[in-house]
């Protein structure tokens, strides 16, 4: 067992977008929609948010065993395109394991916990021919997914996602049977987030999550149904019609799937988005934690990049966890030069503030709702 004391769990997620249906609003800004799903609201972390598929990795998606699918055919290979010299590593990416043995890459099993945790949660399988591994490239465009008459019957099927639920390790089963592989290569490093300290959940629930992108192309989103537990309610929606639902309090959306929403944002094509994702994420990303910073009338998630942010941030919550001030927002932010934070009004009256340049090659959200325009400095608004 390792000795490292852990703070968090490290997970991942996916920002799922989907188009190519032909169905889509001409009247939509957006030729795709995005994939939220709701928490069970006995969730002990983040309950009844809007949050994209994603979980807790698990020793099964790091086991050597990925290696040796589908013989004799040979081993999984391992086609990930490498990172820029002097590319971001986030820290859950370049980490030992000695506890896992001859474990995956982490950048490989973080994909695999994605790839489970969406069919868990969703029902969605981002798998591909294992056949088809070689000329498997994002140069191609988004990504296609099997077609229906390789996936077994409903109930089969759902057989195996309730057994993937309970045994994580079924899933390397299900790819066995299926003789297929996840879809390592149709998921791009997006960005990564470390709950903040004063964001805890019950029972000091942190989670250090690896965000990734995954277009899917060709014949509209796929269908994907809840699981009547850990997950409440699906739903596909463009980057707008998300954020409208969280302004109008219809749903609510944790912060860092907020920004990231608006990121989004600057993307009307499915096509624009996957290539500019699947090129950027050769240059990697740092990890973010949100400082929290407590105003009279609300308070501000700082990020990295921000004047107020902290040179030396309490990660684990020993020191100064949380800033206070007793001026009022709008004075923060008439003060402030450099700005990238996440404002925070009330619950639903939520705006990122940014106008920094974003490293690793990155876009930096829009600003979608007008009504901030009391924020003096964000780089744009709509
Ligand atoms: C995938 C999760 C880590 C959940 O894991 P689980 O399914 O419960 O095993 C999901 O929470 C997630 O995507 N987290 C990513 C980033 C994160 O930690 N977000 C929440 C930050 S706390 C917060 O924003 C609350 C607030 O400020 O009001
Ligand atoms: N029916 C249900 N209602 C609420 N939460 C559930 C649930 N079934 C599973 N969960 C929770 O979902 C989490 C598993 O998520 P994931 O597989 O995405 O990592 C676990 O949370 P904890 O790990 O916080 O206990 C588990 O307790
Ligand atoms: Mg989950």
């Amino acid at each position: 067992m390792s000795s490292r004391v852990r703070h968090w769990r490290e997970a991942a997620t996916v920002l799922l977008a989907a188009g190519g249906g032909g169905g889509g609003s001409s009247s939509s800004r957006f030729d795709y929609k995005v994939l939220l799903l709701r928490r069970s609201p006995r969730s002990a972390f983040l309950p009844s948010a809007h949050v994209f598929p994603g979980g807790v990795v698990d020793a099964a998606d790091f086991s050597a065993d990925w290696l040796h699918l589908l013989p004799p055919e040979g081993p999984l290979p391992l086609l990930l395109p490498p990172l820029r010299a002097g590319a971001g590593r986030a820290p859950l990416f370049a980490a030992e394991r000695p506890e896992l043995g001859t474990a995956l890459p982490a950048d490989v099993a973080f994909r695999i916990c994605a790839i489970r945790e969406t069919f868990e949660e969703a029902g969605v399988l981002l798998l591909v021919e294992a056949g088809e591994v070689a000329s498997t490239s994002s140069a191609q465009g988004p990504a296609r997914l099997l077609a229906p008459e390789r996936l077994p019957p409903g109930p089969e099927l759902a057989e195996w996602r309730r057994r993937v639920q309970r045994q994580p390790a079924a899933f390397l089963q299900l790819c066995r049977h299926l003789s297929c592989v996840p879809n390592l290569w149709a998921l791009h490093e997006w960005s990564n987030w470390l709950t903040p300290v004063g964001r805890a959940g019950r029972g000091g629930r942190r989670y250090d999550t690896a965000f990734y992108l995954c277009c899917l192309g060709h014949g509209g989103p796929p269908e994907a149904s809840h699981d009547r537990g850990e997950v409440t309610a699906c739903q596909w929606s463009s980057p707008l019609e998300a954020i409208e639902l969280f302004k109008s309090q219809d749903i609510w959306i944790a912060p860092p799937q907020f920004y990231e929403l608006c990121r989004l944002y600057n993307f009307s094509s499915l096509h624009d988005l996957h290539r500019f994702g699947s090129e950027r994420a050769v240059e990697g990303c740092e990890r973010w934690m949100p400082v929290i910073l407590v105003a009279s009338d609300g308070h501000i998630q700082l990020l990295p990049g921000d004047e107020l942010y902290p040179d030396d941030p309490d990660l684990t919550g020993e020191r100064k966890p949380i800033l206070t001030s007793n001026k009022k927002i709008e004075d923060l932010m008439k003060e402030a030069r450099k700005l990238h934070r996440i404002v925070a009004r009330d619950l639903h009256n939520v705006t990122v503030c940014v106008n920094i340049q974003p490293k690793y090659k990155h876009v930096n959200p829009l600003v979608v709702d007008s009504k901030v325009g009391n924020n003096a400095d964000c780089n744009s608004r709509l």
